[in-house]
């Protein structure tokens, strides 16, 4: 008998009892099942709630991961057949088909041939709270842990989430959305600014803290700061959601939204699951955000079709040139941020704006009229002027603005001069 992280148990003989939780990109549209010597069967929801099942991700290192890739290959069918039932989701709900099996391994692809290194759940299988079937770990081992900052964030989101789509399950948000505010043109709105100006639109974020400079705001009341950098120029507003690491929240998109601002809102969350798009919307938000580090090419792919559906805009994040070039290639990218800010280890580097759009990338962005947002770290007119001259139409600026107690006389003083144009 071979005991292989609670995965899998091999009897004697050669049977095999395997126990599987297939991760799915999306996980209302989760299936859990299992095989018992190749037969597959199906995990009741009934099931599910006397093992309290998670679902979650197993080791990718091993043999058993490229097994796992095999065998959702062979049964895609006959589970994908069985998830819309079972996993009590309404066929009438309009929402875009998720990758399934298939899609769900050449995304598993893409990660190696993309490399991307960020892991979204931890790798290892749930934590000590898992009481299914396998309730012992034999050991953890170091790669368990985050290995930066945003593994951190995300796996902490993770479970959040698991918690907020419990009380909100995605066909309840769905309900709410007709009776969210209407959404406002993002896009429109930064070329607007950006033509009547000259110079980039002002993105101006509402960041309480964050993980790399800790507290900027002791005081911090949502609603005026928007009214302020509304007032000052700002062509729109980026507000942080989050809560363990940017003390940001969802009430203060809502309130910001609820007060009137007319400045349309980029919901700054770090979005692993579709149904954070629709409570971002039902919220208020007018655009979200993609981080390409963090979501692999079929994801965003995936995402950019609900928020058409949505009518949101999606601001496509990007740090280095591999994340360009995978961004480049996906149809419907109309907006990408340029990070000047490595999220797993805080280094800030505005040159990287430029790197960026040098050459034939510039050239692609220009010919499909793309917009892109200079992000992090812009502090002084040099840096608007040095972004601005590498080729962006706009700005995402948080920390330089939001320290200054008079948030009037920062963005003239970012910008050498008033952008205001509003009477
Ligand atoms: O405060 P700065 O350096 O001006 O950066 C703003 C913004 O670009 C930054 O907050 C940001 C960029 N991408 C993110 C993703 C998640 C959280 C935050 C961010």
């Amino acid at each position: 008998m071979e005991l292989g992280l609670g995965v899998r148990i091999r009897i004697g003989g050669g049977r095999r009892l395997r126990f599987g939780a297939e991760f799915r990109n999306f996980d209302y549209y989760y299936t859990n099942y299992y095989n018992n010597n190749n037969n597959w069967y199906f995990m009741s929801n009934t099931y599910k709630k006397q093992h309290k099942q998670q679902h979650w991700r197993s080791s990718s290192n091993s043999s058993s991961h490229v097994d796992k890739v095999k065998d959702s290959r062979q049964h895609s069918s006959s589970v994908s057949a069985l998830s819309s039932t079972s996993t009590g989701i309404q066929d009438h709900i309009p929402i875009p088909i998720p990758p399934i099996a298939d899609q769900a391994e050449e995304s598993m692809q893409a990660e190696d041939k993309h490399a991307i290194r960020i892991r979204r759940r931890p790798p290892t299988g749930p934590p000590v709270h898992y009481v299914g079937p396998f309730q012992f770990r034999l050991h953890t081992p170091d790669h368990a842990n985050p290995r930066n900052i945003l593994e951190q964030i995300l796996w902490d989101k993770d479970s959040q989430l698991t918690l907020m789509k419990e009380r909100q399950p995605l066909a309840v948000l769905q309900r709410l959305l007709p009776g969210a505010p209407p959404v406002r043109d993002f896009v429109q709105a930064l070329k607007d600014s950006y033509h009547t100006t000259g110079m980039p639109a002002l993105i101006a974020e509402l960041k309480k803290a964050s993980p790399s400079k800790g507290l900027l705001r002791p005081n911090f009341d949502p609603v005026s700061i928007a009214q302020a950098y509304q007032k000052n120029g700002a062509a729109c507003l980026s507000v942080l959601t989050d809560e363990k690491y940017f003390q940001g929240s969802f009430e203060n998109l809502h309130a910001i939204r609820s007060a009137g601002i007319k400045c349309p809102l980029l919901c700054k969350e770090f979005i692993i699951d579709a149904w954070q798009i629709y409570y971002a919307r039902s919220k208020g938000a007018d655009a979200i955000l993609l981080i390409a580090a963090v979501l692999p090419d079929v994801d965003i792919k995936y995402m950019i079709k609900i928020c058409n559906m949505l009518g949101l805009a999606a601001l496509v994040e990007v740090h280095d040139e591999l994340e360009m070039d995978r961004v480049l290639a996906i149809d419907g990218v109309n907006l990408i941020g340029i990070n000047n800010r490595n999220l797993e280890t805080f280094e800030v580097d505005i040159f990287n704006t430029k790197r960026l759009l040098e050459g034939g990338r510039g050239r692609i962005i220009t010919q499909r009229d793309i917009l892109v947002v200079g992000e992090s770290g812009l502090f002084t007119p040099e840096d608007i002027t040095f972004v601005q001259n590498s080729g962006v139409q706009a700005v995402l600026v948080g920390e330089s603005l939001i320290k200054q107690e008079d948030l009037g006389k920062a963005i003239a003083g970012l910008f050498g001069k008033e952008i205001s144009v509003r009477t």
